[in-house]
């Protein structure tokens, strides 16, 4: 049984309740004894007068009424309150505990303060486990929301880890894992559906030369440049921009042929020889090799096209840089 259990009834037997048993028992007790010593009396031979029988009771009356409230107030209603006090203590914050040494030693008193002193280290031991859980709970709570604040620290982690793996670290564009990948894809593609695809491998020239004269940051800078100018050309969906690694650069255009990725090429090649570099920092040229495979023009593998366009590049270079050249 819980102690609000035990506490309650006890706990509404208040001073009220306990005043009102003490007047009953002072009141019908000696009435009725005194009724029945009369009764009993006056069976066996009478009174002399009435007077006389009357006064006998009476005084018997008042004697046990005195003996009954000393009775009823030292051994029953004292260690009552005690306890109803007890009980109505347990209600609000533990109550200090009384030193066993401090309480009677035997008889009913001393079996209630017994049952009462319990009762409040019961209290006195729920209140304390009752701090302990909400402590507990608060902890919990706090220990909740770090984890959660770590959570989303490792998923941003693992969301950068990602796009790092993908991208090149200096321009932000695909790196050449991304485009091998884009590359066999769309290959497969164009071949199930007999589509075009147009590969070209450009590589910025004398770029040693360009680094020498204005130095690695400003190197830096331009190949940021270039590799946005690609982004911005070439943002079809399926477009893929990627720098290769150093100065090479690559685009793969689905659903275009040739001519006409030759087309968007050399316009391409003018605008970055007017793009304007970091800090008016001279103008940079570019050599083109570009490949394409069409059902008029299959290659065996996805790897054969950027091969033709390697070699396409190659050729652009030895003849003087500065220019597109096809494959054949
Ligand atoms: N600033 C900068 N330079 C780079 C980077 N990667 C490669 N390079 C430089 O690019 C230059 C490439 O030189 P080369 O391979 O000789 O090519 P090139 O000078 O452009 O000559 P061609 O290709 O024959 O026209 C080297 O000096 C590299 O150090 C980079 O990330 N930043």
């Amino acid at each position: 049984m819980s102690t609000e259990t035990l506490a309650e009834p006890l706990s509404r037997a208040g001073p009220r309740r306990l005043g009102s048993l003490r007047l009953r028992l002072m009141l019908g007790v000696p009435l009725l004894s005194g009724l029945v010593v009369a009764v009993f009396e006056w069976s066996l031979g009478g009174f002399e007068s009435l007077r006389e029988g009357l006064a006998r009771t009476g005084l018997l009356v008042l004697l046990l009424s005195a003996a009954q409230l000393l009775f009823v107030e030292a051994l029953l209603l004292r260690p009552l309150r005690r306890l109803a006090a007890g009980c109505e203590a347990m209600e609000s914050a533990p109550m200090p505990l009384t030193p066993a040494a401090d309480l009677p030693a035997s008889g009913l008193a001393a079996e209630l303060d017994r049952i009462g002193h319990a009762m409040r280290r019961a209290r006195g031991s729920l209140w304390q486990q009752d701090q302990d859980a909400r402590e507990l709970r608060r902890e919990l709570a706090q220990q909740r929301h770090l984890l959660e604040q770590a959570r989303s620290a490792l998923d941003a982690n693992q969301r950068e880890l990602a796009s790092l793996a993908r991208t090149d670290a200096l321009t932000g564009i695909a790196n050449p894992r991304v485009f091998d990948e884009a590359l066999r894809r769309e290959f497969k593609r164009a071949q199930r559906q007999r589509g075009l695809l147009a590969l070209a491998v450009l590589d910025l020239d004398q770029f040693k030369q360009f680094n020498l004269a204005h130095g690695s940051v400003v190197g830096d800078r331009a190949l940021q440049r270039v590799a946005a100018l690609l982004n911005e050309r070439f943002k079809r969906d399926t477009d893929v921009v990627a720098r290769l690694g150093g100065e090479e650069f690559v685009v793969l255009l689905p659903g275009f042929g040739m001519a006409e990725a030759q087309g968007v090429l050399e316009l391409l090649r003018d605008e970055l020889r007017a793009l304007r570099l970091p800090d008016g920092q001279g103008s940079l040229t570019l050599s083109v090799g570009l490949a394409a495979a069409s059902p008029a023009h299959p290659y065996l593998s996805a790897q054969a096209l950027m091969q033709a366009a390697d070699e396409a590049l190659y050729i652009a270079k030895h003849a003087g840089r500065d220019r597109l050249s096809l494959a054949a």
